[in-house]
């Protein structure tokens, strides 16, 4: 089965799960990326059951509009019971590497305030060990050189990635070479560079739930009650 053909079916499984929760007052959180628009496209067919969706980004409220899904502003939301998003590298503590769409500041803001964090995922997104997929960071302009330096210190080799401006004017780096064996102690270590926004690695808050899309049908993996950090 092809990658889209596993995405398409993580994001049905996710729709599954959330459905029967929709009702007038449910506000959803939705992420970014080509499984997140999957998830998107579905959730057109029951946009009546709710009431709208806080997104991560531009794109995604653009596409959440489309279907006449309403878009709120976070502020002006109390709850998000559950946020659907895909990710870059899952582990089996349901860490996570997210930010290929450069949306990762506020996914990890929007799924800091939901009380369900599900991410959808194709296998290929399965690893042992995080870090493959190099480690988006949103970095404020000014700092660029300064935030790579420090992150060199690290270990990793950061690349500005070209002729991208996250929706909140920054830049990013993207860090090869990390083999992030550590993810909770390297997420924080990140975020104490001045000059970091964001990291792309989703440690501190992991996913609650994780469908995973194989050749053998949607896993549905929940976090286990301890991360694997020492
Ligand atoms: O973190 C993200 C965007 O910032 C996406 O969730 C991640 O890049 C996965 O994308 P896709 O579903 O297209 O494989």
């Amino acid at each position: 089965m092809d990658q889209d053909s596993l995405k398409l079916k993580v994001a049905r499984a996710a729709l599954d799960i959330v459905q029967p929760g929709l009702e007038s007052g449910t506000v959803l959180g939705i992420g970014t990326g080509s499984t997140a628009n999957m998830f998107i496209d579905l959730l057109g067919e029951v946009a009546h059951l709710f009431d709208g969706a806080v997104a991560s980004s531009e794109a995604s409220a653009e596409r959440l509009k489309s279907h006449n899904i309403p878009v709120y502003d976070l502020n002006a939301v109390d709850r998000i019971s559950v946020y659907v998003d895909g990710a870059d590298e899952c582990n089996e503590a349901l860490q996570l590497i997210k930010g290929g769409g450069a949306a990762l500041t506020r996914e990890k803001i929007v799924a800091a305030v939901a009380k369900e964090f599900i991410c959808i995922a194709d296998e290929s997104k399965w690893v042992p060990v995080l870090g493959a997929f190099p480690l988006p960071v949103e970095v404020i302009p000014m700092a660029r050189s300064h935030v790579a330096r420090e992150i060199v210190k690290l270990g990793g080799d950061p690349i500005l990635r070209e002729g991208v401006v996250t929706d909140n004017g920054n830049v990013i780096l993207d860090v090869y070479n990390f083999s992030i064996a550590q993810p909770l102690a390297m997420e924080a270590r990140i975020n104490g560079i001045v000059g970091v926004v964001c990291n792309g690695l989703f440690a501190l808050r992991p996913a609650d739930r994780l469908l995973l899309g194989t050749a053998d049908g949607v896993r549905d993996l929940r976090r286990p009650a301890s991360s694997l950090d020492s």
